[in-house]
């Protein structure tokens, strides 16, 4: 039997337009058959704004409702999963919100402002039995569980040894954007820095030898944006002992990313290469080596075009599958692994002083 999702849609910023098209993509084009996604709700601060975007983005779509606050899209009944897209700083008090009315959340990337906050939402979803993840959508991409298996399984690339993982869009500074108001939780590190985590996490944390274990070193440098304090650009250099392997993740709001390479993993008989990009990879290419001339012996490209628009849809896929199946967490990224990664950037933040407005680096009591 197909199960059917029905999703609540929170804001009606730049990403919630992409997730909602990917949302109403049929699944079939991806191959996907024992799930379906439907839209029920969109919420706005301001309800014409809910309402002019189920015309512009689900105009073929019927009886998507339309809520002027975010708390009545939380008190729909037809709503079982929410999908939470407002600013860094809000993503704490909103996901606690849907969580104490009875939803399944999905909550965009940087999960939360610190560790604090992510640990209280994850053990207030798992004493009430509710479904919460970090939206990381690269996880989910089927280059990125392939690219693992060839890594870790295969060892195509034998022993690995250092790994380098950049994303870096260039943002006009500006005092109101998102990208740089301390208040919205801006920066680089927040915003771009969770894609080139996403990768050192995939390699080295989830490295068979590594089980899932912190790194022994971490060591960073932050400049600051000179407009309002947060981090224009980030360097997280961190060691991981059993595996033997230094990995060093970058960040920027001041440049963009060279095209050609954004991760590179080396190991001792080769290196993967992942070109644009780390959030939206398309193909990784791996090159085998056995002299030191620099000359590969083998050159293997492996291509994973995204059947439609952004490629949101696989990890809504995910989502939909645990909901069906009465489990709490996800198993490719489960909510636990975003506490580990806010507790990275809790310390990166502490080593360089970036601390945010007290009003948003608050803990409620669950
Ligand atoms: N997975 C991905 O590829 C991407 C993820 N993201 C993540 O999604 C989230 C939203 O990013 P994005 O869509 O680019 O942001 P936008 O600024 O485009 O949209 C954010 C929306 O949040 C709502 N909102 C609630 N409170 C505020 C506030 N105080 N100030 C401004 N907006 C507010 C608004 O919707 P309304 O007025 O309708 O309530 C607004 O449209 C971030 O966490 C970001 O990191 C962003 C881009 C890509
Ligand atoms: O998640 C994201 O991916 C794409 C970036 O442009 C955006 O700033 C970021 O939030």
């Amino acid at each position: 039997m197909v199960y059917i999702a029905r999703w609540g849609i929170v804001a009606t910023g730049w990403i919630s337009e992409r997730f909602f098209v990917d949302l109403i993509t049929d699944p079939a084009t991806r191959g996907v058959t024992d799930v379906v996604h439907k839209p029920v709700a969109v919420a706005s601060r301001d309800k014409d704004r809910a309402e002019k975007f189920i015309v512009d983005f689900g105009g073929a779509i019927k009886g998507v409702k339309a809520y002027g606050s975010y708390e009545e899209l939380f008190a729909d009944p037809e709503v079982d999963i929410v999908y939470i897209a407002t600013p860094h700083s809000s993503h704490y008090e909103v996901t606690l919100q849907a969580l104490r009315a009875g939803k399944h959340v999905l909550c965009e990337k940087a999960f939360t402002i610190n560790s604090s906050q992510a640990r209280n939402l994850v053990e207030y979803a798992k004493s009430h039995n509710l479904f919460l993840m970090e939206a990381v959508w690269t996880r989910f991409f089927p280059l990125s569980l392939e690219f693992q298996r060839i890594l870790h399984e295969e060892k195509v690339i034998g022993k690995i040894r250092r790994v380098t993982s950049d994303l870096a869009h260039k943002r006009e500074p500006s005092v109101g954007s998102r990208f740089y108001q301390p208040l919205l939780g801006g920066g680089a590190l927040l915003d771009l820095g969770v894609y080139a985590m996403t990768w050192i996490q995939m390699i080295c944390y989830h490295h068979p030898e590594n089980m899932k274990s912190p790194p022994s070193v971490i060591s960073s440098t932050m400049l600051k944006a000179p407009l309002t304090g947060v981090d224009e650009s980030t360097v997280i250099t961190m060691v991981w002992d059993k595996p033997h392997i230094i990995s060093t993740a970058t960040c920027s709001l001041a440049v963009k990313s060279p095209r050609e390479c954004l991760v590179r993993v080396q190991g001792d008989l080769g290196e993967i290469v992942v070109p644009i990009s780390t959030n939206r990879p398309l193909m990784f290419i791996v090159k085998i080596f056995s002299t030191e001339d620099g000359k590969p012996d083998d050159v293997k490209t492996y291509e994973f075009p995204i059947p439609g628009q952004t490629g949101l849809f696989w990890e809504a896929d995910a989502v939909a599958r645990d909901v069906r199946d009465g489990k709490i967490t996800d198993d490719i990224y489960p909510a636990e692994e975003s506490v580990f990664v806010m507790e990275v950037f809790d310390k990166v933040r502490e080593q360089n002083g970036l601390k945010y407005p007290p009003e948003i680096e608050f803990v409620e009591e669950s």
